[in-house]
């Protein structure tokens, strides 16, 4: 990938409004008394950020709230529209086009399943309906059966997945299904935005753990990873940092720490290299330069 976005943000700037009025009330009005027109902004999402995920590997994208990791993972997935978006994403080296996209499986931070249905009733559903029509009704539940096994969830596959009104399955356990559910599908290529979010440490450990055994299967895994723990970091084969927009980083995790050591960034003292990165994206660390 090679991918650069901009946005273009129409501000409507409306100064005689009474809400304006109501927060600057001695501000003399325009003289014209209307809205002036729209002022189009543009913002620069994505710089220049490239980088590339092998078969068997996760890479990892860090970086601040903000920086730009779900807008990169969406136009990963094929999901950003408009000509906003700049540079060169290829796949086993053709473009995103419709068999790619097919083989992708794409988790996004917030879960959209049924809170009604079980785990087991959720997976089924969606494997009638994602599954090729031609397919008969007992391939299709066995791919939902496999999907269980592989994600861990029989313990939990008569359970309602629940919301925040009803008491479900856990917050780990929400997660392995939204990605069971891409799972149905036999995706090369799975692109996962915060899996980790709201999960304690051990559940996410667990959680890319699972992921490692999907990706020694032969998938490529590409995650964003909010505030991975060291455990969960050394689980990372590559990493890409991002700072507003722009690639900090990009290689193996194993080699972040020696790599920016030896441009005159290291710790004071020993910590979890996620945190170091983290810091540095944030521009909270001085150079010893
Ligand atoms: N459609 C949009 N319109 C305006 N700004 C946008 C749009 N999409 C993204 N942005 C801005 O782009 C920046 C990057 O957003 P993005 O969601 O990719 O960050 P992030 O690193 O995933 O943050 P977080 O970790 O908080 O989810 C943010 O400042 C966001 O406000």
């Amino acid at each position: 990938m090679d991918v650069a976005y901009r946005l273009k943000i129409e501000a409507k700037q409306k100064s005689g409004g009474s809400i304006k009025r109501l927060f600057t009330p001695h501000e003399s009005p325009p003289s014209d008394h209307g809205s002036r027109a729209a002022v189009p902004q543009e913002r620069i999402i994505l710089k220049g950020v490239t980088g590339i995920a092998h078969p068997g590997e996760i890479l990892a994208v860090l970086g601040p709230s903000g920086s730009g990791k779900s807008t990169l993972l969406n136009a990963l997935a094929g999901r950003l529209h408009g000509n906003g978006l700049t540079g060169t994403i290829l796949a086993n080296s053709s473009k995103l086009n419709k068999s790619v996209l097919r083989r992708t499986g794409f988790v996004t931070q917030d879960d959209i399943l049924y809170p009604h249905l079980t785990v087991r009733e959720t997976l089924v559903f969606c494997a009638m309906l994602r599954l090729p029509r031609v397919l008969p009704r007992a391939t299709k539940v066995a791919a939902a059966e496999s999907a269980i096994a592989e994600l861990g969830l029989r313990k939990c596959e008569h359970t309602i997945i629940g919301n925040s009104f009803i008491r479900g399955v856990s917050g780990g356990e929400r997660k392995r299904v939204s990605i069971a559910h891409e799972m149905l599908v036999d995706p090369s290529l799975l692109i996962l935005d915060e899996p980790t979010s709201g999960l304690d440490s051990t559940a996410a450990h667990r959680l890319v753990m699972t992921l490692g055994s999907l990706a020694k299967k032969g998938k490529s895994v590409i995650t964003s990873v909010h505030q991975p723990s060291s455990r969960v970091y050394q689980m990372f084969d590559k990493v890409l940092l991002l700072s507003e927009g722009q690639c900090l980083y990009f290689g193996k995790g194993s080699d972040a720490m020696r790599y920016f050591q030896s441009v005159g960034f290291a710790p004071s003292f020993p910590m979890n290299p996620a945190d170091f990165l983290l810091d540095l994206a944030n521009a909270s660390v001085e150079g010893q330069m």
